[in-house]
């Protein structure tokens, strides 16, 4: 398992090793011991799967307030994804900014969202599967979001706005600015 920073550091890229033979391949595609041995601690509670038809289908920026922040261990069962995570924590110096990265059901490539950063995603081709695990469950009450298309933030996304497939609820979320939900400051 390769485990590197991103350009945030906490956010990380994390690759499995692949052993192929003429069968095809297998991998662990996580292991608690080899997180722990890479100083990761998250404890996962929740397996989480979507299923997007469209290419150019954005689902986000969503996270949860405390005490059901969650981090989130993403992956690509089928498909291809630009990952995006938006640091919300309180105080960190790199508040407001965002990292990316395309992750693929090919590359079997993951992507490690810790608790304090807005998530979100655009399809890159159809039919995409996406399966996340998360370190806390779901609560609709501590659901909060952020507007894709947000102009402090200003994420190049692959798809144009006029394009996108969206939620009703994503469309509707509200920008960056007077979020009145702070994370607790960076560890
Ligand atoms: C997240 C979640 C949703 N649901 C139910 C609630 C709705 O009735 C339905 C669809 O939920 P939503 O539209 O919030 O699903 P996504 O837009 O894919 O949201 C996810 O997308 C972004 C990328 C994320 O990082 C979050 O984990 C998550 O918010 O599933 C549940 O029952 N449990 C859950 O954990």
């Amino acid at each position: 398992m390769r485990i590197t920073d991103l350009d945030i550091t906490d956010v990380k890229m994390i690759v499995p090793k692949k052993f192929g033979d003429a069968r095809g391949y297998f991998c662990e595609t996580y292991s608690k011991q080899d997180f722990a041995e890479a100083g990761i601690e998250e404890v996962f509670v929740q397996d989480n799967q979507s299923f997007s038809a469209s290419h150019g289908t954005v689902r986000g920026l969503h996270f949860q307030v405390p005490p059901f922040a969650q981090s989130k261990l993403v992956r690509v069962l089928r498909g291809s994804i630009l990952d995006v995570a938006v640091d919300l924590r309180h105080g960190s110096p790199s508040y407001g900014d965002y990292v990316s990265a395309v992750i693929s059901a090919r590359e079997g490539n993951q992507i490690l969202v810790p608790i304090g950063f807005a998530h979100g995603f655009c399809t890159l081709e159809p039919d995409t599967e996406v399966f996340y695990k998360v370190s806390a469950p779901y609560s609709p009450a501590h659901d909060r979001g952020v507007s894709w298309i947000d102009k402090d933030i200003a994420i190049d996304w692959p798809v144009k706005p006029a394009d996108a497939v969206l939620s009703a609820k994503d469309l509707a979320l509200p920008p960056l600015a007077g979020l009145p939900d702070r994370f607790m400051p960076p560890q």
